[in-house]
C-alpha cells in the first residue's frame, strides 16, 4: 500500500491547554471565590452565570467533600439539592441545575448555535461536531465567561473539595447529533486530572433525556489488568443544566453512547481540570492488547478445492494475472462474485439460520466488540468455507495472485489467521497495538449479508499510529491537534473497504499500516440480520 503523509489521533480529542496555562495564572487565584460573573449578552440582556447558591455554602461543600473521600460502597444522595455521588464502577458525582439562573442555558445554545464553528470530528473512536478551545473563542462572549467561571469558581471549589491540585481548565463544546458516539476510553492523558461534562438542553420537554434518546454517559467497570469490561455498569442520561466530573484515572472508562433522537442535539461543554502529570499511571498500565495467532496451512485432507468452490473466471491463467498486475500497483483488489453462488447462498443460510453456530463477543471493550464464530461449531458449507481459506490450495492460489512466497519451494513458513465475524448495530473495533501489523501482511476480507455502513474496514497508514502513540505518551503540549486533525484523519486514510455480497476483497499492507472496522451505527440499516465477514490474514 502507498504510504500517504499524515497524522491522526484517537485519544486527545480536545485540550486547549497552552490557552490554559497562559490565561489560568495566578490572577485567578487571588481573585474572590464569590465573585458573580456578568455580562452584556448581545440581546441587550445580562446574562447571569451565577453558580447555584446551595453548592456554594460551606456545608455543602463541606458534606461532598467527606462524601467525595469516603470509603463508603454506597451511592450517595443530597435530597436538598439532588446532588449524587456514584461509587460504582468508578466515583462520579452529578450535580444538576449548576447554574443558579436557567435562562442562561437557553442563552449559551443560543451562542453554540449562532456563533461556534463546528468541526466533524470522524475516527475509530468517535463521531460528533467539537468546537475550539473555549480560550479561543473571542466572539462567543457567554461562552468565554463560561470558561472564566470554571477558571474562577470551580476550579477552586473543586480542589478544595478533592483535594487535588488543579493548575488550569481546558474545554470546549461538543454536538452530537443522530448516530453520533464516542467509544469506550479513560482520558488518561498527559495532566488530566479532573474530566468535568455541563450538559445543556433547555427545550420544552426534553430537559431530561429518557435512555430511549441515546447519548447516556455510560461507565464501565475493569478488570484485574485495567481492561474495561462489558457490559455498562452505570449509565447518566443527558439533562440540562446538569454538572458532572469524576477522576481520570487507570479505571475511569466511560464512553458517549449513540445518539438515537433525531429530534434535539447532545450538546455540552466539556473537558479537564489540569493538574499533575499522568506519566507515572499511563506507564504502569500499558495494556497492550492481544494480538492475533498465526499457524500453518491445513493440508489438503478436507476434500475442499478451490475448483469446487471458486467462480472458475478466478482460476484462469490470465485472470491472474491481471489480478497480479494490479495487487502489484494498487496493494488491493476486489473480486466481485469470488464464489460460485450457490456456495455463498448456502453458507448464507446457514450462517442467519443455524442455531448450532456459537457465537462470543471479543473483548475488551476499549479495543473491540463484535461476534467471533467459535470455529469448532461449525458444520457444512461453514465448515468447508473455512476449511478452504486455511488450505495449502488456497495459499498456492494467492501466491498467484500475489507472487508473495506463500505456497511453493521459496515459502519459508507461510501462515494464517481467520475468523468469522458477525456485525451488528453497536459493533466496532478501534485502532490500537494489536489492528497495527509487525510484518508486511495479506488480508482477505470476504462478505455475506453485506449492507452499507455496516463492517466497513478502514486501513490507516503508520503515521497514523504514530500519532497516535505520540498523543498518548508525550508530554510536549500540541494545541494544534484541535484544529488540525481533520485534515490528518482524511489524509492518513489508504483504504476503506465497502461490503459487498460475495466479493472477496484483498489488501496487501505493508509493516506498520493499521485498521479498524467502523462502529456501526444504529442507523445502519440491517432489517436482513447481521453482516458476516470472513477475515483472514497471511503472512509469508
Ligand atoms: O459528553 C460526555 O458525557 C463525555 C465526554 C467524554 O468522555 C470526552 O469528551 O472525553
Ligand atoms: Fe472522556
Amino acid at each position: 500500500m502507498e504510504k500517504s503523509k499524515g497524522k491522526a489521533s484517537n485519544e486527545d480529542i480536545a485540550d486547549g491547554e497552552v490557552a490554559g496555562i497562559n490565561n489560568g495564572g495566578s490572577i485567578e487565584e487571588c481573585e474572590p471565590q464569590s465573585k458573580r460573573v456578568k455580562l452584556e449578552a448581545d440581546k441587550g440582556n445580562i446574562a447571569d452565570l451565577t453558580l447555584n447558591h446551595s453548592y456554594t455554602t460551606p456545608l455543602f461543600t463541606e458534606q461532598l467533600k467527606t462524601q467525595w473521600s469516603s470509603r463508603d460502597k454506597e451511592d450517595y444522595y443530597d435530597p436538598a439539592t439532588a446532588a449524587k455521588v456514584y461509587r460504582d464502577p468508578f466515583q462520579v458525582c452529578l450535580l444538576p441545575d449548576l447554574l443558579q439562573n436557567k435562562i442562561t442555558c437557553r442563552e449559551l445554545v443560543d451562542e453554540m448555535v449562532q456563533k461556534v464553528q463546528w468541526s466533524r470530528k470522524q475516527m475509530d473512536l468517535y463521531e460528533f461536531y467539537q468546537s475550539t478551545d473555549l480560550s479561543n473563542m473571542a466572539n462567543c462572549k457567554l461562552l468565554t465567561s463560561f470558561l472564566q467561571m470554571l477558571r474562577r469558581t470551580v476550579r477552586p471549589w473543586l480542589q478544595a473539595l478533592t483535594g487535588i491540585k488543579l493548575d488550569y481548565v481546558s474545554a470546549s463544546c461538543s454536538m452530537y447529533t443522530c448516530g453520533d458516539y464516542l467509544l469506550v476510553h479513560d482520558d488518561l492523558l498527559k495532566d488530566r486530572q479532573i474530566a468535568f461534562i455541563y450538559y445543556l438542553s433547555p427545550w420544552e420537554n426534553a430537559e431530561q433525556w429518557c435512555e430511549e434518546q441515546g447519548g447516556c454517559l455510560e461507565l464501565f467497570s475493569s478488570d484485574e489488568r485495567c481492561f474495561p469490561l462489558f457490559p455498562v455498569k452505570q449509565k447518566v442520561s443527558p439533562k440540562n443544566n446538569q454538572f458532572v466530573f469524576f477522576k481520570v484515572g487507570s479505571r475511569s472508562f466511560h464512553q458517549v453512547g449513540e445518539v438515537t433522537t433525531f429530534d434535539y442535539p447532545r450538546l455540552t461543554i466539556n473537558g479537564w481540570f489540569h493538574g499533575a502529570s499522568n506519566n507515572e499511571l499511563i506507564a504502569d498500565v500499558m495494556r497492550p492488547f492481544g494480538k492475533l495467532e498465526f499457524t500453518m496451512p491445513e493440508k489438503n485432507t478436507h476434500a475442499v478445492s478451490v475448483d469446487e468452490f471458486l467462480n472458475e473466471v478466478y482460476l484462469k491463467a490470465q485472470t491472474k494475472k491481471s489480478i497480479q498486475k494490479r495487487i502489484e500497483d494498487n496493494s488491493e483488489i476486489c473480486l466481485y462474485e469470488f464464489l460460485r453462488r450457490e456456495i455463498f447462498e448456502q453458507a448464507l443460510e446457514q450462517l442467519l439460520h443455524d442455531d448450532t453456530l456459537k457465537w462470543r463477543l471479543e473483548g475488551p471493550a476499549n479495543a473491540h466488540n463484535y461476534e467471533v464464530l467459535d470455529i469448532s461449531t461449525a458444520s457444512e458449507t461453514i465448515s468447508r468455507l473455512i476449511a478452504l481459506f486455511s488450505n495449502a490450495e488456497m495459499f498456492a492460489l494467492l501466491r498467484d495472485y500475489t507472487d508473495l512466497d506463500l505456497a511453493g519451494p521459496n515459502a519459508a513458513n507461510p501462515t494464517y489467521n481467520l475468523q468469522v465475524q458477525r456485525w451488528t448495530h453497536g459493533n466496532y473495533t478501534v485502532l490500537g497495538d494489536g489492528a497495527i501489523c509487525e510484518e508486511n501482511t495479506l488480508d482477505l476480507l470476504y462478505y455475506l449479508n453485506a449492507s452499507e455502513g455496516a463492517a466497513v474496514v478502514t486501513y490507516l497508514s503508520p503515521e497514523a499510529d504514530e500519532a497516535h502513540q505520540k498523543n498518548h505518551n508525550d508530554e510536549s503540549d500540541d494545541d494544534s491537534i484541535g484544529y488540525e486533525m481533520e485534515q490528518e484523519e482524511d489524509d492518513s486514510v489508504l483504504l476503506t473497504i465497502t461490503p459487498v455480497d460475495n466479493a472477496l476483497n484483498i489488501v496487501y499492507r505493508c509493516e506498520g499500516t493499521t485498521k479498524f472496522t467502523k462502529y456501526v451505527s444504529r442507523n445502519t440499516p440491517l432489517e436482513r440480520g447481521p453482516v458476516y465477514v470472513i477475515s483472514c490474514s497471511y503472512k509469508e
